[in-house]
C-alpha cells in the first residue's frame, strides 16, 4: 500500500478507434512520484492507454472514449478541461528521439516561450536548469548555440527530457523512450528515470521487462486491451497474481 497522493484515477475507460475497442474498462490509480511501467504484448493497449492521459489520442480521428481519466481529481476529458495546461504537466517523450530542428539551446526555449516566457536571462536558467537535470550541461554548454540534430541518439533523448522538463511538468509520459539507444546510452537514460522520479510522476512504456523490473516500482500488465493485473513491480515480477501475467513475464508467449 501507499500514501502517495493519486495522480491520475482512471476509471472505467474504454476506447475505440472507429468499430474497434482498443481498450477495455482500464480502471487504475497512478501515484505522484511513482514510476509505474506499462508492460504487455505488442498490440495491448500499452501507448494508446499513455497517451489518454494527456489526450494525444484527440488527435486520432475516429477515436473516442467512455470513462473517466482524473488528474488531481478533474476530469481531463470534460468539453472545459484546458487541453494546452494538460500537455505542459503531463509531458510526453517518444521511442525515437525526436528534437526539432533548430539549436540545443531553442528546443529547450521552445515551450516556455510558448507559454510567454520573454526574459532572456530566464530563458538561459531554463536552459541550463533542465540540461544539468538531464546530465547533458558539460557535455553541450559549449554548442547550445549548434543543431540538435548533431547530437548522439543518447543526447538527443536526454535533450528531448530536458525539452518536457522545461515547461515544469508534474507528469512525464515515456513511450519507449530507450527502444532506440544503445545499452550505455540505455543505461544512462534509466538512471535518470530513477533521478527524476524525487521530482516527477513518470509512466513508462516498455518492451523491455528487465527495464520494467529495473526502474519501476509499480507495474501493470495489459493484454488484449485489458489490465490483467496492477502492482509493485516487485511482486509482478516475483509472484504475480494472475496465470497469465506470469507466462507473460517469464517468456511463454508475447
Ligand atoms: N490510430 C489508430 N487507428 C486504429 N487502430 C489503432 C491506432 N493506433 C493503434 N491502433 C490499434 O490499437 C491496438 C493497440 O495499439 P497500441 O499501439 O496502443 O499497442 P501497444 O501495446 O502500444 O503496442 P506496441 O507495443 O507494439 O507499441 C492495436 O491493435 C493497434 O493496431
Amino acid at each position: 500500500m501507499t500514501d502517495k497522493e493519486k495522480t491520475f484515477q482512471v476509471k472505467d475507460l474504454d476506447l475505440y478507434y472507429g468499430t474497434f475497442q482498443a481498450l477495455k474498462k482500464i480502471n487504475i490509480d497512478i501515484y505522484e512520484k511513482d514510476i509505474t511501467a506499462l508492460i504487455g504484448p505488442s498490440g495491448c493497449g500499452k501507448s494508446t492507454f499513455l497517451r489518454t492521459l494527456n489526450r494525444m489520442n484527440d488527435l486520432v480521428e475516429g477515436c473516442r472514449i467512455e470513462g473517466s481519466v482524473l488528474f488531481d481529481g478533474e476530469d481531463i476529458y470534460d468539453k472545459d478541461y484546458d487541453l494546452i495546461n494538460l500537455r505542459k504537466r503531463a509531458g510526453m517523450v517518444f521511442q525515437k528521439p525526436n528534437p526539432f530542428p533548430k539549436t540545443i539551446y531553442e528546443n529547450i526555449t521552445y515551450g516556455p516561450k510558448i507559454h510567454g516566457e520573454k526574459n532572456k536571462s530566464k530563458l538561459d536558467e531554463i536552459v541550463e536548469r533542465t540540461l544539468r537535470e538531464v546530465g547533458l550541461w558539460e557535455e553541450v554548454k559549449d554548442r547550445l548555440g549548434k543543431s540538435a540534430i548533431g547530437l548522439s541518439g543518447g543526447q538527443q533523448q536526454r535533450l528531448c527530457i530536458a525539452r518536457c522538463l522545461s515547461v515544469e511538468p508534474e507528469v512525464i509520459l515515456m513511450d519507449e523512450p530507450t527502444s532506440a539507444l544503445d545499452p550505455v546510452a540505455t543505461t544512462k537514460i534509466e538512471a535518470l528515470i530513477q533521478e527524476l522520479a524525487s521530482k516527477y510522476s513518470i509512466i513508462i512504456v516498455t518492451h523491455n521487462m528487465q527495464q520494467a523490473a529495473r526502474i519501476s516500482n509499480r507495474t501493470a500488465f495489459f493484454l488484449t486491451g485489458e489490465i490483467m493485473e496492477i502492482d509493485d513491480t516487485e511482486k509482478i515480477f516475483t509472484n504475480p497474481s494472475n496465470s497469465k501475467t506470469e507466462e507473460y513475464i517469464t517468456g511463454r508467449f508475447g
